[in-house]
């Protein structure tokens, strides 16, 4: 972009922030909300015995019943203090414009009890886990004092099996399945590799001797071989990789030289909690075990400078890259207006413009060009000299202004990541010092500038990657099957090994899902995917009128199979309910409560859930390191107003806080302090007041919850 067209990016784009969790130091400014905390004051987690939340009197933590005075008195004095337990006002008496959960009226849409049980079934769970763990832990100590000289008798399982002398020929893994394997039935290769290395920690050839073969085959493949594990769900993936990941290890890799690179961080977490049971939680603590954009990130970080930005650059999400596309478009549209050519080739995009519905749909629509041309890796250039002038213009001005911002996306992630290793030869060599071999799980889901990624970085062949086909879930995300065709070509020495058994499902599921996935495609090859397990129980395919139909179906079930005592796996906790949208979550939730089934919502869905972040963040917020993006979430949240004055509100104060280099919420508190204001008028100055009286508020009452849980 030239000088002269970024200034033309509109100041107001400019001076927005992206609304991510960005860590300020803790404020000690007189004026942060949590400053009054004393020091006797307890901290949230120390809860000494927890009341559930759903039992709380309402007076004591009701968010609908903050005290009216001690709000009516914000504009006296924002810090005042406000030691008064908010008692239940008679509705009548109570100004709606003051009690800022129900003016804003986000809680009310998405509110309900159900959120408070869940949050104690939650709580609920974790405790029960952290004893079951501290008595398992017990057990052991004390199976290991009196049985430390009794071969075959002990059961070990996760956290537990460093101190087991004596293991038995059965044992436990972390995920708590049996695996049952039999010292005679070792097989040859095995044996090879115990003569070969005599050395290998016990526990680690006890946990490669429980790998079928073809698991261990891939598993004990030489370090230096490129190796690409084919497999099916449930037909040992990650168990393989934990195998692989002994391997280097026991090769005599340093544990901090290994990168492991997983699309989640849940997957993440498992897989170095499974090698932690093994190879102790020392070793895996030292491991790289990364998401491709943490990872990025992390890189991009520390080498901002040459990338034109800053090491505290932005990252731009959906909402703030939005943004950046339609000031891209109005960029484009300005300057071919006055151009005939340009209004031919704009044609289009102009009529776009006048009307909002459907500029916003164009505005969509080129997001995800956007996005699709950054996963591929596509540049502006290429898309000229393919003749799509107007995606080239967006593309390379949609780059400039992110780059005028400070900013990066999450595609910009990876593709600058690509371009540190392929331009900065140091980078590369840094980055090749630091990282001796690679593993990478859910291969089938990277796409092709994560593919370039991992190309580059992987130059010395040590690397495995481990995905499936058949379940490449994320091409909406510019994910790329052809990938393992392109690992085929870059590393031609590579092994390919197919693990095609599979352990979680019984045989009826196993053939049902074959016979439909055979359909797909695009597919490496004809899998054939095979299970010992027994046949199990037929599938059912019941077909309902209606979603009440369908719901009152499957309730009746659950009772049905949770009556029969006769059955294995009959319990409530072991039966699962998969849908296709959040609504018919609702339904079945509420026929659970009518007829008192116990249910949890999976994690992420509920904590993914608008109202349960914003509790999130309004609970952040009463900890001394919040950081803003939880601040921006409770203004957004709280502030009774249309949604563009609310991001003007919340833009301005990002803004000031960039100037002034102070934390969100100072910015807030200097901002809304004012009697008066050249931007916002009285009543948007005393709704911010309001909000940061709340959020003052809701501090106290915390402090108080937590020494009202302690008497
Ligand atoms: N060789 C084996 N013998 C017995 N059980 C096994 C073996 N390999 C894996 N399993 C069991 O099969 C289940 C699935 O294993 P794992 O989680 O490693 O598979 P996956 O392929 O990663 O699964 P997913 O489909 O979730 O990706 C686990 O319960 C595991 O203990």
């Amino acid at each position: 972009m030239t000088e002269q067209r970024s200034g033309r990016i509109s100041a107001y784009f400019s001076s927005s922030k992206p609304i991510l969790p960005r860590k300020r130091p803790c404020d000690s400014s007189p004026r942060h909300p949590n400053r009054v905390k004393n020091a006797g004051d307890v901290g949230l987690d120390s809860v000494a015995e927890r009341v559930p939340l759903a039992e709380v009197p309402l007076n004591v933590f009701n968010a609908r019943n903050v005290s009216v005075s001690a709000l009516g008195s914000a504009n006296q004095n924002l810090c005042q203090s406000l030691f008064e337990t908010p008692r239940r006002e008679p509705e009548g008496s109570k100004p709606k414009e003051l009690d800022y959960f129900s003016a804003s009226g986000l809680l009310d849409d998405h509110f309900d009890d159900s959120i408070l049980e869940q949050i104690d079934i939650l709580v609920e769970q974790k405790s029960a886990e952290k004893a079951a763990e501290q008595q398992l832990v017990r057990r052991c100590d004390e199976k290991v004092l009196s049985k430390s000289n009794v071969a075959g008798e002990v059961s070990v399982s996760s956290g537990c099996d460093s101190v087991s002398g004596g293991l038995g020929n059965d044992y436990l893994l972390s995920s708590g399945v049996e695996l049952h394997t039999k010292q005679e039935e070792v097989d040859t290769s095995l044996q090879g590799l115990l003569n070969s290395n005599s050395s290998m920690p016990e526990e680690y050839l006890k946990y490669l001797q429980s790998l079928n073969d073809r698991q261990r085959e891939a598993a004990c493949t030489d370090i230096s071989t490129p190796l690409m594990i084919v497999a099916g769900p449930g037909s040992g993936k990650t168990s393989t990789m934990v195998g692989r990941v002994l391997m280097l290890l026991n090769e005599g890799i340093s544990p901090s030289k290994i990168l492991a690179m997983t699309f989640t961080t849940a997957a993440a977490s498992e897989m170095r909690e499974r090698i932690g049971s093994i190879a102790g939680k020392t070793t895996a603590k030292e491991l790289t075990i990364s998401t491709f954009h943490s990872f990025s990130l992390q890189l991009c970080r520390s080498h901002g400078e040459k990338l034109g930005r800053t090491s505290e650059f932005f990252i731009y999400g959906q909402g703030q890259q939005r943004n950046a596309i339609i000031e891209a478009i109005r960029l484009l549209e300005n300057e071919k207006s006055g151009n005939k050519n340009g209004a031919l080739l704009m044609g289009d995009l102009s009529n776009g413009l006048k009307d909002p519905k459907q500029f916003k749909d164009k505005a969509k629509k080129w997001q995800k060009f956007v996005a699709q041309a950054k996963a591929s890796g596509r540049t502006s250039a290429e898309y000229r000299a393919m003749g799509n002038e107007i995606g080239a213009e967006i593309l390379e001005n949609y780059n400039n202004i992110l780059k005028s911002c400070n900013a990066l996306d999450y595609h910009d992630l990876i593709s600058c990541s690509v371009m540190l290793l392929s331009e900065f030869p140091e980078v590369l060599k840094e980055c090749q010092d630091s990282w001796k071999a690679i593993v990478i799980d859910e291969f089938q889901d990277t796409s092709g500038m994560q593919y370039k990624f991992l190309k580059i970085l992987a130059s010395h062949h040590k690397i495995t990657i481990v995905g499936d086909d058949d379940q490449s879930i994320y091409s909406f995300n510019g994910a790329d099957i052809s990938g393992f065709r392109s690992f085929r070509n870059d590393f031609p020495n590579y092994k390919e090994i197919r693990l095609n058994k599979n352990y979680r499902s019984t045989r009826c599921i196993v053939e049902a899902a074959s016979s439909l996935i055979q359909n797909n495609s695009k597919r490496c090859q004809l899998k054939n995917v095979l299970t010992d397990n027994s046949s199990g129980s037929k599938i059912v395919m019941k077909e309902c009128h209606s979603e009440d139909a369908q719901c009152a179906f499957v309730v009746d079930k659950i009772l049905e199979i949770s009556s029969n005592h006769s059955a294995d796996n009959c319990c409530f906790g072991n039966i699962a309910i998969l849908y296709r949208r959040q609504v018919s979550g609702k339904a079945f939730q509420m026929a659970f409560r009518d007829r008192k089934i116990p249910f949890n919502i999976h994690g992420v869905a509920f904590y993914r859930r608008k109202v349960v972040r914003t509790i999130i963040a309004m609970l952040r917020t009463t900890l001394p390191d919040c950081d803003d993006g939880s601040y921006s979430r409770v203004f957004k949240a709280l502030l009774p107003l249309e949604k563009d004055k609310t991001m003007k509100i919340i833009d301005h104060i990002n803004k000031i806080s960039t100037i002034r280099k102070c934390s969100f919420v100072s910015a807030a508190f200097d901002i809304f302090s004012a009697k008066i204001s050249g931007t916002f008028k009285r009543s948007e100055l005393t709704h911010g007041r309001k909000v940061l009286m709340t959020l003052e508020m809701i501090s106290k009452h915390i402090q108080r919850v937590d020494s009202f849980c302690k008497l």
